[in-house]
């Protein structure tokens, strides 16, 4: 997935100025950046939920690219085939049960008077258990903890069976080992070819996990590239404000991060 020129502004405010992104197939890419530094605006906008009366700049040329075709001029439901979005505390009121939450990533694979077939059933069964919230298929998803509804976001768009997902901070409210349950289907889903991009705010998860990293600050993309090369000290320091001391974990050899105040 590339895009390129993704500018922003809010009452004249720049959120995202001239951001390019490139995120390789079967790889997964972790957005990094501190608070307010655009990562849930970009993903918005890569996914092609925009909010009304936030219009970019004009004069820009924002394009956004998956497999050599131009997101933004996909139809909406050809889109949601594509890809999907997983987005940060996303509540819904809906009287839902969890099986019909995770039922609703199947409506852009099937006609649209059709209703879920045995397939859709099985697809969305096979994504609860992928993403830990099988015992919780007959809940309503209002009575969710954080974390459970996290599992359920996550099963539904892994019902989607998307090429591209983009997720917004998918281990906020997990657990440690939910974390690294949820990182390990990022995983697998890229060693299937899926082009996975998550915002993260935790360096060492994207450490032991991404291939492939871009950092933002105040809105522009400040270092992009592989893991060894952005999680660095002269990197990082200056982003986020604290001293990084960088070790080598003695089994993965992936960096291990150590932050302290400066
Ligand atoms: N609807 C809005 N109205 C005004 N400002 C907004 C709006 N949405 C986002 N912003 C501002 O845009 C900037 C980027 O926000 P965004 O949520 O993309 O950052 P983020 O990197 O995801 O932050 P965090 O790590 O805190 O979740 C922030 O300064 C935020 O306050």
């Amino acid at each position: 997935m590339t895009a390129e020129r993704v500018s922003w502004t809010i009452d004249g405010r720049p959120i995202l100025d001239d951001v390019g992104v490139l995120a390789p197939a079967g790889a997964v890419t972790g957005l990094l950046g501190p608070n307010g530094s655009g990562k849930s605006t970009l993903l918005r906008i890569l996914a092609g939920v925009q909010q009304a009366g936030h219009a970019p700049p004009s004069g820009t040329a924002t394009s956004t690219a998956f497999d050599g075709v131009d997101l933004g001029g996909v139809p909406r439901r050809e889109r949601a085939r594509v890809l999907a979005l997983v987005e940060q505390d996303a509540g819904t009121d809906l009287p839902l049960s969890v099986l019909d939450a995770v039922l609703l990533g199947r409506i852009p694979h099937r006609s649209l008077l059709a209703g879920d077939s045995d397939a859709d059933r099985a697809a969305a069964h096979a994504a609860l258990l992928a993403a830990g919230a099988e015992e919780l298929a007959d809940r309503a998803v209002g009575t969710l903890s954080g974390g459970e509804r996290q599992r359920v976001h996550m099963a539904r768009a892994l019902a989607q069976e998307p090429r591209l997902i983009l997720l917004d901070e998918p281990t906020n409210h997990l657990d440690i080992a939910a974390q690294l349950d949820a990182m390990r289907v990022l995983r697998d889903l890229a060693a299937d070819g899926v082009t996975v991009v998550a915002a993260l705010h935790d360096l060492n998860l994207a450490a032991s996990t991404c291939d492939h990293l871009v950092l933002l600050d105040q809105g522009r993309v400040v270092a992009a590239g592989p893991v060894g090369e952005v999680l660095v000290p002269e990197v990082l320091e200056p982003v986020y404000g604290v001293r990084v001391d960088v070790l080598t974990h003695p089994r993965t050899g992936r960096p291990v991060l150590s932050f302290e105040r400066g």
